[in-house]
């Protein structure tokens, strides 16, 4: 039976307040509007940024809203003027649009687009700044423009990749954020070069992208810097060729990759979001050349800092959303590639729940062992 244009009741995973536990409800999800596609979530994976908003630190952070941004799923149904999908087109929604035609896209100088920016920043659809879902009759926000812990959500058309509907939904719904921001830090934002020796702060799912990617551009050495020694181990199947933990030293841990690389790396990824650990991870740059990315995420009134000269004397301070990649262009590339065994994805998912488990879900993701846990989100 056809839902298009119904309003469909479906559960969902609501935020009432930051921090408190997510309550599975039963939601109502509006049909899509003009340029809306509506998706039938299968698979969402959780990501650190989800657990950040969720926290109460995220300036853009609004309650009750639905959170979740990794996922795939097959329209459901598209509003009027929809061209590039069809009901039973598998995707993968991106929280970082690309409608090709604004003056971010058309510039050819980042990813970042800004057609929808405004609406996904308050929770909102741009067409009307309303949500499309709601619990009896009380409106519950949208996140990221994707909130993909509902069986069903509804975006913008700008923000839909259409993938191979041979991959594995499982699999590839990691790659809405975690793996290609990682891999794309590297190819992208920093460009590594082969023969250079790269430094990787905090070895969790991006980290490790980060670290496979940086083996995949010919890099000599990949020192992974991490807190937890169980990382090393893991880190060791993503390209890692050393392992540093801070704890061990009594030097800034900056002056211990100087002294390990004569000098500084080439390349280094801050991937946990601390602010003191974005300056090391600029300070352990190699004088004249080396750069910085920062992908972590710092909550909201952290600031950076470090000595201008470090800059003066030719460091370059970077970061990346996305890694840089185009969403709509490039996840579709990314699918191929995972299915011609090019890009690990299996690899970073260590746990496998229902929708139902989300807050045992999200408490394993704080542990140490939970790299990707993707919920199966119908029975
Ligand atoms: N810029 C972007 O587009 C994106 C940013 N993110 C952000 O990237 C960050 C990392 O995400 P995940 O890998 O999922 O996180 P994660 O929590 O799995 O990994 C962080 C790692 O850092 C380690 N760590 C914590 N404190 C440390 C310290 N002081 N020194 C060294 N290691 C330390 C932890 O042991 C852990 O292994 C988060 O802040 C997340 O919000 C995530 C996706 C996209
Ligand atoms: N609302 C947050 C923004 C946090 C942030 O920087 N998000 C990343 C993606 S993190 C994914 O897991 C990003 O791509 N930012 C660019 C953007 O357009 O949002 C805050 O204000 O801290
Ligand atoms: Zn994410
Ligand atoms: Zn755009």
């Amino acid at each position: 039976m056809s839902t298009q244009g119904e309003v469909i009741t479906c559960k969902a995973a609501v935020a009432w307040e930051p921090n408190k536990p997510l309550v599975i409800e039963d939601v109502q999800v509006a049909p899509p509007q003009a340029g809306e596609v509506r998706i039938k979530i299968l698979f969402t994976a959780l990501c650190h940024t989800d657990a950040y908003t969720w926290s109460g630190k995220d300036p853009e952070g609004l309650f009750p809203c639905i959170l979740g941004h990794e996922a795939a799923g097959i329209v459901e149904s598209v509003g009027e003027g929809v061209t590039e999908v069809q009901p039973g087109d598998h995707v993968i929604p991106c929280y970082q649009a690309e409608c090709r035609e604004c003056k971010f896209c058309k510039s050819g100088k980042t990813n970042l687009c800004g057609k929808v920016r405004a609406a996904t920043g308050v929770g909102v659809m741009m067409n009307d700044r309303k949500s499309r879902f709601s619990i009896n009759g009380k409106p519950i926000y949208h996140f990221m423009g994707t909130s993909t812990f509902s069986q069903y959500t509804v975006v913008h058309d700008v923000s839909v990749a259409k993938i191979d509907p041979q991959a594995p939904l499982d699999k590839v719904c990691l790659l809405g954020c975690g793996v290609p921001t990682g891999l794309g830090a590297v190819w992208n934002t920093a460009k590594v070069e082969p023969g250079s020796t790269v430094a990787v702060f905090g070895l969790g799912t991006v980290g490790l992208a980060v670290a496979e990617g940086a083996k995949t551009a010919g890099a000599s050495r990949i020192i992974g810097v991490d807190v937890d020694n169980k990382k090393f181990d893991i880190a060791k199947n993503f390209g890692v060729t050393e392992f540093v933990n801070p704890k061990e030293h009594d030097k800034p841990i900056q002056q211990v990759l100087v002294d390990l690389t004569d000098g500084g790396v080439d390349y280094s990824f801050e991937c946990i979001g601390n602010v003191s650990v974005m300056r090391a991870a600029l300070e352990c740059c190699h004088k004249g050349w080396g750069t910085s990315v920062i992908v972590g995420v710092a909550a909201s009134g952290q600031e950076i800092s470090t000595r201008p000269f470090q800059l003066v004397t030719g460091r370059v301070w970077k970061g990346t959303a996305f890694g840089g990649f185009k969403s709509r262009s490039q996840v579709p590339w990314l699918v191929d590639k995972y299915m011609k065994k090019e890009i690990k994805v299996d690899e970073y998912i260590t746990h496998n729940m229902a929708l139902g488990e989300i807050n045992e879900a999200f408490h394993l993701m704080h542990g140490g062992s939970c790299l990707r846990c993707v919920l199966k989100v119908h029975e």
